[in-house]
């Protein structure tokens, strides 16, 4: 099968920086795929580049096939990719399903935004989304009065209202305390799997990563130090030594 999306030889410099280094990845539908590495390792600007807020100086992203490379990220998100980033991107003031009507409203095409009808459509389609994430009962809640962990789990239901082909995570559990990290993981998990979508997570814990993800991928210096399963990646001495701090 063809992978949702492969990238190759992508290069991104800041200055004497090098930020992505010969990237070269496939990744095949349904997978989840975890992003480690230090910081500064060049997760984020990985995720930057997939979802077109950053332009890569060379090399290939391809969408099922189509190069997305140049694309702005409505378009790359039209296309099939969303994302969520690891500061919540919400208007506080309204409630946690208004904020999920203005994003469904912004993919209805024709729709006019003032027919009842549609409207009441919006709604129980944002309410549809939170309940996946058992958020139902918040609907009417200002994001303002919301806890960290909440506010992480609706902007990412944000990114589903599309039902992406590829979701990018940065950083789903930071911000979240170490009693709720796991429950946060698993509503994700929940709410995503209707979708039946590919997920790549860029997490900083590795019981996170070990619990969640199907195949990891260690960044350092901009490249990819290994990839495989999580059992390997993280027992590889390598990623020990540069990124999990396991070896001195
Ligand atoms: N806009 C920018 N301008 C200049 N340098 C940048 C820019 N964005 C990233 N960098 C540099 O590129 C390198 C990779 O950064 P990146 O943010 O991708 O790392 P990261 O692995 O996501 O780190 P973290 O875990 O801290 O988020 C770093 O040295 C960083 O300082």
């Amino acid at each position: 099968m063809n992978p949702v999306l492969s990238v190759s030889r992508l290069e991104k410099r800041f200055g004497a920086v090098v930020a992505a280094d010969a990237l070269t990845l496939d990744i095949p539908a349904g997978q989840k795929i975890s992003l480690i590495g230090a910081n500064g390792a060049g997760k984020t600007t990985f995720v930057n580049m997939v979802t077109g807020y950053l332009k890569p100086d060379s090399g290939t992203i391809l969408l099922d096939g189509m190069d997305i490379g140049r694309r702005s990220p409505r378009s790359v998100a039209r296309l099939g990719i969303s994302r969520s980033f690891q500061i919540p991107q919400l208007f506080v003031e309204l409630t946690a399903a208004e904020n999920l009507t203005v994003a469904i409203s912004g993919i209805g095409t024709r729709m006019s935004l003032r027919a009842p009808a549609e409207a009441q459509g919006r709604r129980d389609k944002a309410v549809e989304l939170l309940q996946r994430f058992g958020l139902a009962d918040l609907a009417d809640r200002p994001i303002s009065e919301l806890a960290g962990g909440v506010r992480k789990l609706i902007d990412i239901a944000m990114a589903l209202v599309r039902r992406p082909k590829l979701l990018l995570l940065d950083e789903p559990t930071s911000g979240v305390s170490a009693e709720e990290k796991f429950t946060t993981m698993d509503r994700v998990i929940h709410a995503v799997a209707p979708d039946a979508a590919t997920i790549v997570f860029v997490e900083h814990d590795m019981e996170i990563v070990s619990r969640y993800a199907d195949r990891v991928v260690a960044f350092y210096q901009g490249r990819i130090l290994a990839d495989g399963l999580p059992a390997d990646v993280l027992n590889n001495l390598e990623v020990r030594r540069y990124v999990t701090g396991g070896v001195r």
